[in-house]
């Protein structure tokens, strides 16, 4: 009939009206680590003591000079004397140990997460029941239903909540969240995404070695939540956008599979991080971002100096290439080397820490009328090598619906 609406029009219309109107935006950010604090000039003599390998002193002085190089002052872990004395079997590479280390986690993981979503959920201002989606992130899980489904009965969400687990994506899977929940943000209109990363080192700890001597001196336990929506917001002062994330890519460094790597055996997580890291990070870097800026219509890259920087602190090493490489200030990566010092390198959920000093040194310049970037980008690294890129910008007036 001419002039009435077909199916395929309302189909049509409806997938339309689908999408948001604005980018997406961060609208929450918080973190969690468990309590117990292990300070890195104390770390040789703690861990050589637990595993048991205080006769290894040759190992044990690499590990004080790398502990000297790691620009990390302290780390928290849950692993502890008396975790290792109910399960020796976690430092004995001759005895599976999976078994333990996956129940254990299964409390403690989701532990971290809870405690960091709620408070994250509490900074956002609105109820639980309104998240829409779920992306969690870990390499500690080892069941299904997985942490995802938990969360979400903990946190009471909505039953019609939609899940993802992603896993074993490493150092990056926070960054890999992050952009799933910006497409699903722009994607589905009123859609909130909570991204949730926990990650604890008791799956990967174990006795030293030279091949894992530099993974057991850096990581760390720590989960980070992060609420993602586009806009408009209300502008009732309840959802507040922190950061624009205007555009996220994905890039891989051909033929590097082997270079960062993580495997789940009997005896646990045996991850592989090798010496050509912060050099092949340093060599592919600038061309990431280059494309980033191309894919928002910026024909000649930015002057770096001019963003502001969220990057994930996989090691100082890989800090310095890239701080080298872009010619970047020191203030620049000044978050990023604030978190390694602090908390070490806690995987995936590293990059929301990062995210978070980032809005808090953000939030103190602007209250000293400093004058603050409007365009950043944030840089997560994991195996692949996989580099997570978002170009990020101020939230801008129009994000704002006005009342
Ligand atoms: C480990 C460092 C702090 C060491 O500092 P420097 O490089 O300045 O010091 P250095 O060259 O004297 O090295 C100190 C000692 O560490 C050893 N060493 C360095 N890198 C090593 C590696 N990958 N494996 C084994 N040993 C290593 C050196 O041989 C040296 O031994 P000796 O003293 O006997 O000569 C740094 O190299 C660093 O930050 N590296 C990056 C770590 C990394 O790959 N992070 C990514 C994590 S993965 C991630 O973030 C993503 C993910 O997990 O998915």
């Amino acid at each position: 009939m001419p002039g009435a609406a077909t199916e395929d029009d309302t189909v049509d219309s409806r997938r339309y009206t689908q999408h948001a109107q604005g980018p997406a935006a961060i609208l929450a950010i918080s973190t969690e680590n468990p309590t117990n604090i292990v300070p890195q000039d104390e770390f040789g003599g703690f861990y050589f003591g637990l595993t048991k390998c205080d006769h290894l002193t040759e190992l044990k002085e690499k590990m004080k000079r790398i502990c000297e190089k790691s620009g990390i002052e302290k780390r928290y872990m849950h692993l502890g004397d008396e975790l290792i004395r109910a399960h020796p079997e976690i430092i004995d590479k001759n005895l599976p140990s999976l078994d333990a280390r996956a129940n254990i986690a299964a409390t403690e993981v989701l532990k971290l997460a809870e405690s960091a979503a709620r408070k994250a959920i509490a900074e956002w201002g609105r109820p639980a029941t309104d998240i829409t989606h779920l992306i969690f992130s870990t390499y500690s899980g080892c069941r299904a239903p997985s942490y995802d489904l938990q969360l979400a009965s903990l946190l009471g969400l909505r039953p019609t909540i939609s899940r993802t687990i992603l896993s074993l994506h490493g150092c990056s899977g926070g960054g890999r969240a992050l952009q799933l929940a910006k497409e699903l943000a722009e994607n589905n209109r009123g859609a909130r995404v909570l991204v949730v990363c926990s990650e604890m080192i008791l799956m990967c700890i174990t006795s030293p070695d030279v091949t894992n001597i530099v993974g057991q001196t850096i990581f760390g336990d720590g989960a980070g939540a992060v609420i993602v929506g586009a806009g408009p917001f209300d502008n009732d002062g309840v959802e507040r956008p922190l950061l624009e994330m205007v555009a996220a890519s994905q890039n891989m460094i051909p033929g590097t599979e082997k270079e960062i790597g993580m495997q789940i055996t009997s005896t646990g997580i045996v991850f592989q991080l090798s010496m050509k890291v912060p050099k092949l990070i340093r060599d592919n870097i600038q061309q990431c971002l280059i494309d980033a800026f191309r894919s928002i219509g910026n024909s000649d890259p930015p002057n770096w100096n001019d963003l502001f920087w969220a990057v994930h602190p996989g090691g100082r090493a890989i800090l310095d290439s890239i701080e080298g490489t872009l010619q970047l200030q020191p203030s620049k990566l000044a978050a990023s080397r604030h978190v390694l010092r602090e908390y070490g390198n806690m995987s995936g959920a590293t990059i929301t820490f990062v995210l978070d000093e980032v809005r808090r040194r953000r939030e103190k310049e602007d209250g000293q009328q400093q004058q603050q970037p409007e365009w950043g980008v944030m840089l997560a690294f994991g195996p692949g090598i996989t580099i997570e890129t978002i170009v990020l910008r101020t939230p801008q007036p129009r994000c704002l619906k006005e009342n």
